[in-house]
């Protein structure tokens, strides 16, 4: 006769049966707390030429795979210009940052203050300062460290995007925003065409990046990224413009004007009577301009407005050179360009200045555009002064029109925008989050887009509920119904020292 097992009374079965449930409880509320509780914070600072935002990113902290979604919870706008504007007193580039660190230590729990990493990006103005003078480049790199390093977020450095970095991330951004990146594609099928392009324009350089089938990289392999992500490869193309911001546009164009060394400009992108006394120093303080400063010139002139689109489209085409081209087809600056492909969304300062001239809705017809654009250049100085335009600073008020008319000829003249496809634009600001390379950039930092589309989709919080009434109910019965079921529960589950308990009892 088989010897009865000690172990095998009530009271123990009650025992294994109450610690197992314990054990599901706490596997659960983990669950729980993983999904609905306790997210996870990255920050990151992007030190523009103009100047540095910084943007606190909060997802989900899930366990296996990376696929929570992240949202940008806070921004914060650095008080006074971009970091590379400190080239000659840089322990104040590192102080600027102080306001907007501090503001990040209250939006980030204290809990999760030591494991959230802190980054900072520093695009065209220190590539530019860089260029200038890389000792002080270097100096402004110190102070900022220095100055991230106090806080108690996990710093993980200060260093320049490469402009190809800048136009991916930005890419990987809009696409992730707009959902784009996780839509399953079949084996061997095309995925290009869902994707939508990133168009930056920043203050000292612009970036435009798209998928595109005629694109496979071999023409122009500097201009091509490849990526796998959720499972999907993509082959994208991205170029970034230095000196094609807006900002040192500006200068090129006053640079053209100026070349001669006058006393006064007649300028045709800024408002009939405008007046201002410009120096010639400060505006040749750039390599974007300083091998055409003229050889003998004023210390200043006045650069007066006449206000009129046509002539300064043709003053803004003079920036760019179409004369060369060494591949099938170009944008400018002899740089190879593929055809231009799918949607695209334009953002930074594309937005910024579309919204302000009230010409975002790309329905309307490129001819009309230019129209209503015509009409605003032509306006009075003196309207357009006066008129309410709540929290807009005065230096970009008188400069809209030159903007505008950069924006447009950019489009249309450098990169080939017909008035067909230049409806596929939407001029975007946000999509749950800034658009702009800093979310990309974290993302891939962090490894949050898988290059493989998970096995599993994360638990909607209906399944989730679900699921756990169903274990429940499940283990329940099961183990009421005999110590066998009990034990086969349990190695089910994950805990096998709770099996281990069981062994004697069978
Ligand atoms: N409200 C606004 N209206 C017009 N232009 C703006 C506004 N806010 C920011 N900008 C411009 O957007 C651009 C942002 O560029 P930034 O990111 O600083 O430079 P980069 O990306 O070249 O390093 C700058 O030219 C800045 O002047
Ligand atoms: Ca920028």
């Amino acid at each position: 006769m088989k010897e009865r097992n000690p172990w095998h009374t009530p009271l123990t079965i009650f025992i294994a049966v109450v610690v197992r449930f314990s054990f599901l409880c706490l596997n659960e509320i983990n669950l729980f707390f993983v999904l609905f509780c306790c997210p996870q914070y990255g920050i990151v600072l992007d030190a523009g030429s103009s100047h540095t935002a910084m943007y606190i990113y909060e997802w989900p902290a899930e366990k296996d795979n990376n696929t929570g979604r992240v949202e940008q919870t806070h921004s914060c706008k650095v008080k006074g210009p971009g970091i590379s504007s400190y080239a000659s007193d840089p322990k104040k580039a590192g102080q600027s940052l102080q306001v907007c660190m501090k503001e990040a230590e209250r939006f980030v729990p204290s809990e999760r203050h030591e494991e959230t990493p802190l980054y900072l990006g520093a695009t065209a103005g220190m590539r530019l300062l860089n260029i200038e003078n890389s000792t002080a480049s270097d100096q402004v790199f110190q102070a900022v460290s220095e100055s991230l390093q106090k806080s108690p977020f996990s710093f993980q450095g200060a260093r320049i995007l490469s402009g190809q970095e800048e136009g991916a991330f930005g890419w990987v951004t809009v696409n992730y925003l707009d959902d784009r990146l996780k839509q399953v594609c079949a084996v061997d099928m095309d995925c290009s065409g869902v994707t939508t392009g990133a168009l930056d324009l920043g203050g000292a350089s612009t970036q435009i990046s798209f998928v595109s089938d005629a694109f496979d990289g071999s023409e122009s392999p500097n201009n091509s990224v490849n990526f796998r992500l959720y499972g999907n490869d993509y082959n994208l193309y991205t170029h970034s413009f230095l000196c094609y911001g807006k900002d040192q546009v500006l200068r090129m164009a006053l640079a053209h004007q100026t070349k001669s060394g006058p006393g006064s400009i007649s300028d045709p992108c800024f408002h009939n009577g405008y007046s201002e006394s410009k120096n010639y120093m400060t505006l040749y303080n750039s390599p974007c301009v300083s091998k055409r400063k003229p050889v003998s010139s004023p210390a200043d002139f006045t650069h007066v407005g006449k206000g009129n689109f046509y002539q300064c489209q043709e003053l803004v085409k003079s920036v760019f050179d179409f004369t060369q081209c060494k591949y099938t087809q170009c944008s400018f600056n002899g740089v190879y360009q593929p055809t231009l492909q799918g949607p695209f969304g334009a953002f930074s300062a594309y937005y910024f200045v579309m919204n302000f001239l009230n010409l975002t809705d790309t329905s309307v017809p490129l001819q009309s555009v230019k129209e209503a654009l015509a009409r605003y250049c032509s306006t009075p100085w003196e309207t357009v002064r006066t008129l309410p335009h709540p929290g807009i600073k005065l230096k970009y008020l008188a400069e809209y029109c030159f903007s505008g008319t950069y924006i447009l000829t950019l489009l249309t003249e450098g990169y080939n925008f017909t008035s067909e496809t230049f409806s596929k634009i939407r001029f975007i600001k946000q999509v749950s989050s800034d658009a702009g390379w800093t979310l990309g950039y974290m993302l891939n930092l962090t490894n949050m887009i898988p290059a493989e589309a998970p096995d599993t989709p994360l638990l909607p919080h209906a399944g989730y509920v679900s699921h756990v009434c169903f274990l429940f109910v499940f283990y329940l019965f099961g183990s009421l119904a005999s110590p066998q079921t009990c034990l086969l529960l349990c190695f089910h589950g994950n805990l096998v020292p709770l099996a281990i308990i069981f062994h004697s009892m069978t």
